[in-house]
């Protein structure tokens, strides 16, 4: 998976240009000028996360970028359209025969978890394409595999679920 996006900064820019990680980079020589984050004032409120170069500041910004993430997934990743395509059918279907509220919100359930553990595995992607660039790792293949095979197993599960709960009516509309 290829990231799309532009470096946010500067510094994760250098860190990828040398395929290192940012700790390792801050071992070896000290961040530029501009990167220096400026002593907090006296009795200023205590940051959260000290080494995030940006914190959202309220809940309104944090949707949106959350919202940047699944916009992300849906435009790069076939599988994530795929599998928002066959859950919105699902569960579709699950009201349409009928099914009981339960049985619906498990059809959901299973669903969503699938597209979940995709933008997980293309959040690990990125970290790792962040971290090891085009270079090949044995570490970086085994992080890969395990989150693309945390998909398979989901994908196996809600097929099952789906076939449970959604054939035995389908089955009885036929006959
Ligand atoms: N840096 C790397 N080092 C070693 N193996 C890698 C590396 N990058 C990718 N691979 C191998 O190539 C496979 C495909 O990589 P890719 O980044 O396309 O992930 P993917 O799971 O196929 O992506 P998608 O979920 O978008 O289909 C990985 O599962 C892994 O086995």
């Amino acid at each position: 998976m290829k990231s799309v996006y532009p470096m946010s900064s500067p510094s994760s820019a250098v860190f990828a240009d040398q395929g290192l990680s940012g700790k390792a980079k801050q071992t070896q020589s000290p961040p530029p000028l501009a990167l220096v984050v400026p002593a907090p004032k006296p009795g200023a409120k205590k940051p959260l996360r000290k080494n995030a170069w940006q914190v959202a500041p309220n809940l309104l910004v944090s949707f949106r970028y959350a919202w940047a993430g699944v916009s992300y997934a849906f435009v790069t990743q076939r599988n994530f359209r795929i599998h928002t395509f066959m859950g919105t059918v699902v569960v579709t279907a699950g009201f349409l025969l009928q099914l009981a509220p339960i049985a619906v919100a498990v059809l959901a359930l299973t669903s969503s978890l699938v597209m979940i553990l995709e933008l997980l595995n293309t959040a690990l992607e990125s970290v790792v394409d962040l971290t090891v660039g085009q270079s090949y790792h044995e570490l970086a293949k085994i992080a890969k595999d395990c989150a693309a095979g945390a998909v398979l197993l989901a994908a196996i599960a809600a097929v099952i679920v789906g076939g449970c709960l959604l054939l035995p009516p389908l089955l009885s509309l036929m006959v």
